[in-house]
């Protein structure tokens, strides 16, 4: 590995300066540098990697052990190392393989489950279960991080497909969170559902009980009107939920993969249980492509490799993530914890500090309106931010089609300006065509240059359908799962969340009262005293 790792750096040194626009002599550029997956392209052709770098690459892959670690996933293998656990969130999209954990196979229970949610969403949908009020109209699903991230990016995604009661989403613990979202809602005819893979979370167990003291006003028995989503049985009993309507996953499952499963009942409440398994079949195939297709060809193998490309090699610390596609506007949000909380991490799987920078900063607005704000630093600040844009050939609204060309339009014309930039000989002969002459056109021609040679890949998909997003969201899964293994990594568990929650939990009698000299540093004394003043 440290080999290849040093000929790596070796290599991008000696091509650091080398124009990417120049690897487009070779006529063949953008077919080598790209992999299909069924009507998926994945072009990556607009990077400073060429053959060399490519061959290197897969070589670390391989030393890494990608195949063998990925194989011991897919086979429950207790794989998340630091927490004891297998990593299956696999199991949940293709039920009708077994998988075995401890020597028993999880799937007929994850088939249960999964059949108790379609009967529960069939019964909400066609109306033999409902509120105190009537049939549900509203569905609000209270949870935070993967209880919550990957069902309301999904909704959103979803929205074409829609057709059960509305979903909202409260997260935040800040109050206005659960004020703004319940206004307007009839708590008679409104389904709560509390997801929370540990049912401890102090955001989502202070939102519970707000929204059930929210309902207490206007229905005789709120807990009727409330489902849970745990592996924590007796914890949502505690909370006074019907175990007919608690759905349970094992913790096999992390939170932030967890939308496949009961997680995502807000989801098949929102699309109905038929597209939630053509959500699972997408999640389903791009599985099948990432055990089963060659290194050079794996969409999630590549996706990881240039991110391991720009970050480790090059040492561009961020990457944008720019959906065009506006129904993809919570993906860098989701993509956020999913890749920031699984390789955010400074100590590697054996102990040992990292010696290589961990996951990179993940940011990201959806196009065209991320170009009218943050482009402008993309394009021509001092920094390289590599971009990763996504856009379907087609879009839901036959009738705006012309809307959805310009979409496109925009999408390839940005990964084309990053790539060709504008020197300044032809920034001077715009200028100079606007009448500008002497020192002027010199000055406000510098202006007017873009450097270019600026990395992005494009992932092209036909349309964003349920299948689709499941591929598009099985990709990143998987392209994080590469980095990790690569990295050495432990991408499953997220000790780093624990300190701040630690000193919320301390702080909090101390800002309500109590006495704060225990605080050691000055700045959260004063902070402290502020607030109480
Ligand atoms: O589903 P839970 O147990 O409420 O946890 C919510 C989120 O909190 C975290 O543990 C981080 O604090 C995430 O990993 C998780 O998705």
């Amino acid at each position: 590995m440290k080999q290849i790792w040093q000929a790596l750096k070796a290599h991008q040194q000696a091509v650091e300066h080398r124009a990417i626009l120049d690897l487009f002599a070779d006529p063949r550029r953008a077919e080598s540098f790209s992999a299909r997956f069924d009507d998926m392209l994945f072009d990556w052709s607009k990077t400073n990697i060429d053959g060399t770098a490519r061959d290197l690459l897969i070589d670390l892959a391989a030393a890494a052990g990608v195949a063998a670690r990925r194989e011991a996933m897919f086979t429950g293998a207790r794989i998340n190392e630091t927490e004891g656990r297998a990593v299956l969130h696999t199991a949940l999209r293709a039920m009708d393989r077994p998988v075995f954990v401890d020597g028993l196979d999880v799937t007929p229970a994850l088939r249960e489950t999964h059949a108790r949610m379609q009967a529960f969403v069939r019964d909400v949908h066609e109306g033999r279960f409902t509120g105190q009020g009537g049939p549900i109209t509203d569905v609000v699903n209270i949870g935070i991080g993967g209880s919550d991230l990957g069902p309301a990016m999904a909704c959103l995604a979803l929205a074409p497909y829609a057709c059960g009661p509305r979903c909202h989403f409260i997260s935040n613990v800040d109050g206005a969170h659960a004020t703004d979202t319940l206004k307007g809602l009839n708590p008679a005819t409104t389904l709560v559902i509390v997801a929370s893979k540990t049912f401890t979370t102090i955001e989502t167990m202070t939102n519970a009980e707000t929204v059930r003291r929210w309902m207490a006003q206007s229905v005789a028995t709120p807990a009727a009107q409330f489902a849970a989503v745990s592996t924590a049985a007796d914890r949502t009993a505690a909370f006074g939920i019907d175990p007919a309507r608690v759905f349970g996953f094992e913790d096999w499952v992390g939170g932030r993969y967890s939308m496949w499963g009961p997680i995502g009942l807000s989801l098949m409440l929102a699309i109905g249980p038929d597209h939630f398994d053509a959500f699972l079949a997408g999640g389903a195939a791009m599985d099948r492509h990432f055990r089963t297709a060659p290194l050079r060809e794996n969409l999630p193998v590549l996706l990881a490799l240039v991110g391991i490309w720009h970050n480790q090699i090059c040492g561009h610390a961020t990457r944008a993530v720019l959906p065009y596609d506006q129904r993809l506007a919570r993906l860098p949000a989701y993509l956020q914890q999913l890749e920031m909380e699984s390789n955010g991490k400074r100590v590697a799987m054996d102990g040992h500090d990292l010696t290589l920078d961990s996951g990179p900063v993940v940011w990201g607005e959806p196009g065209t309106n991320g170009q009218h704000a943050f482009y402008q630093l993309i394009h021509q600040g001092t920094r390289t931010v590599p971009c990763e844009f996504l856009i379907a050939r087609e879009g839901h609204e036959p009738d705006l089609a012309h809307q959805h060309l310009l979409l496109v339009a925009n999408c390839l014309a940005q990964s084309e300006a990053l790539l060709r930039g504008r020197s300044l000989p032809e920034a001077r002969a715009l200028m100079a065509a606007k009448g500008l002459t002497g020192s002027d056109l010199d000055r406000q021609a510098r202006h007017r240059t873009f450097p270019g040679n600026r990395p992005s890949t494009t992932l092209a998909y036909p349309k964003l359908t349920p299948d689709m997003l499941g591929r598009i969201v099985a990709l990143y899964e998987h392209r994080v799962f590469v980095e990790g293994v690569i990295l050495g990594i432990n991408s499953y568990d997220q000790w780093g969340v624990e300190l701040g929650k630690e000193l919320a939990l301390a702080l909090q009698p101390l800002l309500s009262g109590d006495d704060s000299a225990a605080i050691k540093d000055s700045s959260t004394r004063q902070l402290v005293a502020w607030f109480r003043s």
